[in-house]
Parts: structure tokens; sequence; C-alpha cells
């Protein structure tokens, strides 16, 4: 299990976000949704132990996680960040490979069984015939998967995403998205608890998500989506008309209003 506990974020001097709490257990998704530059990924970045904390704490299985050595929170917690090209070619397999690293030895190597775990990654994201390819020369969204796919063989019950879906397309933003609540219904074996940011409230709703929505690197409202993501919420944190709809099939969808002074009506 995650936990932050009363969090204050940011760089050196530069408090980014204050007063964050939150907890993730086995089972759950929760999506931090909030404008652009509101902290999401410092916050991440301070969850992982990749950042320290300016103050409060963030407990991973109830230690401290900068207490933790590196393998150990790799074990724990997988993430994927925004894809980016790397500055040295490398295979798409072997990006996918580095996910096993913190299950091997101080000198190990990857394994036979390694190598499949991998792999199968990459076939269950649809991308297997990428193995062989130079990642740095692969699209955005291709990176994308295979980051994913790099979480996924990691085979950590915490997962940590970064705008997952972000240069996805269509097909594989929807794929991805049943993948993310797929992994976290089978933690009722032992699986899969997921914090994902995103742009999109959609996907909130889609996953059936608790939202802890941000603005300013403050926490607006905390649970489940239902009750977090209405008209008036959504309207404060961006700024714009937002209405909430329910489509006949009985999915909720957000929909923006165009400002008139740009439709010229
Ligand atoms: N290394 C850094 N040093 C100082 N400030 C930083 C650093 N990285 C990010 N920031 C600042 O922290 C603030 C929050 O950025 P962050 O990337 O966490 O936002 P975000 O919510 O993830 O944004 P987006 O949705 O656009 O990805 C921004 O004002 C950004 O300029």
């Amino acid at each position: 299990m995650l936990e932050a506990r009363d969090l204050s974020i940011g760089y050196g001097r530069r408090t980014i976000g204050t007063g964050l709490n939150l907890t993730v257990a086995p089972g759950d998704v929760l999506c931090l949704l909030g404008p652009n530059g509101c902290g999401k990924t410092t916050l991440f970045r301070t969850l992982l132990g990749l950042l320290p904390p300016l103050s409060g704490e963030v407990l991973l299985s109830g230690n401290p996680i900068t207490a933790q050595r590196r393998a150990e929170v790799a074990r724990q917690i997988s993430y994927v960040p925004q894809a980016h090209a790397p500055p040295f070619p490398f295979e798409a397999l072997e990006v996918v490979l580095m996910g096993r690293t913190a299950r091997l030895g101080a000198f190990g190597q990857p394994s036979r069984a390694d190598r499949d775990r991998a792999f199968l990654a990459m076939e269950q994201l649809g991308i297997g015939h990428l193995a062989e390819a130079d990642y740095s020369r692969l699209s955005g969204g291709q990176r994308q998967l295979v980051l994913i796919a790099r979480a996924l063989a990691q085979e950590a019950p915490l997962m940590v995403m970064d705008e997952p879906t972000a240069s996805l397309d269509f097909g594989n933003e929807a794929h991805v998205l049943a993948r993310i609540s797929g992994l976290a219904r089978a933690a009722a074996h032992g699986g899969h608890g997921v914090v994902l940011s995103t742009h999109n409230p959609d996907h909130a709703f889609q996953l059936g998500a608790r939202v802890l929505l941000m603005k300013s690197g403050q926490r607006m409202a905390c649970g489940p989506c239902d009750e977090v993501l209405t008209t008036e919420a959504l309207s404060a944190v961006y700024g714009i008309d937002v209405s909430v709809e329910t489509t006949s099939s009985g999915r909720k969808v957000c929909l923006p209003a165009v400002p008139s002074d740009l439709t010229g009506t």
C-alpha cells in the first residue's frame, strides 16, 4: 500500500503543492486530474521517492519510501513516465526487459524466463511485432506502449502512470484503459493498485476510479468519480463551462463548452 501524509512537494525552495493526502491499496485506481502545471508529475516523483518531500511523508508498505533501497521500491511500484526518445538506440524488447532488473541479483543476467515475460507483456499490448525494433525510432504512441509493457513485466503490485494514454490513438487508448481496469480487478487475487494522471476526465468514469482533483498544487476534491467530477468542480478547476452528461448506455461523459468569443456566435 502507498500512502502520502500531509505532503508538501516541490523543488528546493520552490513549493509546488501542499496538504496532499492519498492512499492506494491493491484494487484501487486513483486518477489525478488537474490543469497543466498543477503538480501531478511532481507529486508522482515524490510518491516514487525520486524527489524528497518538502514536508510530510510517503509510506510504502508502512515504511518511509526514502528509507528503502531502489530495488526494494522497484519490486513494489512500477512507473510509466511520459514517453521520450532515449539518447541511445535500444531494441524495444531490451527496454521492456529493464522492467525485470529489480528481480535480478547484483550481477544477475536476465534469464530465458525473464525474456519470455517481457515478450508476453509486449504481446498483451499488441506490440509483440515491435520486439526487435529500434526504440528510438518508434512513434510516440508506440514508445508509450513499450513503457507500459516494461511496467507490466516488472510485476510490481502498484503502478504509477504519468499520462499513460497521452500519445495513443483512439483504439490503443481504449485498449490501455481496459488493461488498467483489468489489472485493478485482478487485485482480488493479489493484483495491482494503480495511480494515473490524465487530462481527460472521461477516463476516470471509464475506469470507475477514485479521483484526486488538483489545482495549483492543492487538493480541490477527492473521492469516487461520480461524486467528485461534477459540472461545478470541473468548471472551477479548468476555468471553462463543462457539462457532465449520461449517455443512453448509462456512461457519464464530460463535454466542454467552447467559449462563444471563439466560435463567433
Ligand atoms: N525540476 C524542476 N525545478 C523547478 N520547477 C519545476 C521542475 N519541474 C517542474 N517544475 C515546475 O513545477 C510545476 C508543476 O509541474 P508538473 O510537471 O508537476 O505539472 P503537471 O501537473 O504534471 O503538468 P502537465 O499536466 O502539464 O504535465 C510547474 O510550474 C513546473 O514549471
